[in-house]
């Protein structure tokens, strides 16, 4: 019987085997729908995911955690607001603000958890067009010093596929013009803004670079054959989420840059 290739030679020659020994939180809520797409994305980046459960209250012994998307407790009041208050979500804003500086990425509905539960600033609001809105989105990295993006170029484009209601991004201009000085808008839309982020911004950081929220989605884009490049015939945009895996893998393990 011939073992069936998770993910393509090219790109598990890349993969040290070290990283196993990173264990990656992936939590769940009511209503979230990306889990095991997030679970999928750290084990093809050679990570070790553990599943953690919102009424959880302990992180066990995870190196970093991952919100994933969906639609927790049904988006109910305003996405992310009742989530905020879930037993876990109080361990990971801890976590997150301790010294230990505990890396987390929010992804979409991930990322609308976090400016709730203030560890990012701003807000998520409807899309101005008032649509959900589903398509393969070009990001260009504008800050690969963080956590989840050291393992890019600084100024790179990726391709990830985006899905959402309520992603457009606000802040006022102060806290807009400091995130801007402070290298903080992490992604910006590039060609064509969805959903009328303020200044095209996509994903940004906190102050330490430790917790980053975006609204595409690097976890659907992991694989040859299933990503976004797969439309085109070629694949080459296929794998492009898989670096926001291994870069945080690799600063677990202490792979410097
Ligand atoms: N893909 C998602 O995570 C969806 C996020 C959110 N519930 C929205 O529709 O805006």
């Amino acid at each position: 019987m011939t073992e069936i290739p998770l993910i393509g030679d090219a790109l598990a020659a890349t993969i040290e085997p070290t990283l196993a020994g990173a264990k990656i939180g992936v939590v769940t809520f009511p209503g979230t729908l990306d889990d095991r797409d997030a679970a999928r994305a750290v084990r093809l980046a050679g990570g070790t995911p553990v599943a953690l459960w919102h009424a959880d209250t302990t992180l066990g012994d995870v190196d970093a955690v991952v919100i994933p998307g969906g639609f927790s407790y049904g988006d109910y009041l305003r996405a992310g607001a009742i989530s905020r208050f879930a037993p876990l979500m109080a361990k990971v804003i801890d976590a997150a603000n301790s010294d230990a500086l505990l890396p987390v990425l929010g992804i979409c509905n991930g990322f609308q958890i976090l400016t709730e539960s203030h560890l990012l600033p701003g807000s998520m609001i409807k899309n101005d067009h008032l649509k959900f809105r589903c398509r393969d989105q070009i990001l260009r990295v504008e800050n690969n010093a963080t956590d989840w993006t050291r393992d890019y170029a600084s100024g790179q484009e990726i391709t990830i596929p985006l899905k959402n209601q309520d992603g457009q991004y606000i802040a006022d201009e102060k806290t807009l013009d400091a995130l801007e000085a402070e290298g903080r808008v992490v992604f910006r839309y590039v060609g064509f803004n969805p959903n009328g982020s303020r200044r095209d911004i996509a994903g940004i950081s906190n102050t330490a670079g430790n917790v980053v929220g975006l609204m595409p989605h690097p976890e659907h884009a992991v694989e040859v054959g299933y990503g976004p490049g797969s439309l085109d015939g070629f694949g080459v945009t296929d794998t492009d989420g898989l670096g926001f895996f291994t870069s945080v893998l690799n600063k677990i393990v202490g792979v410097t840059k």
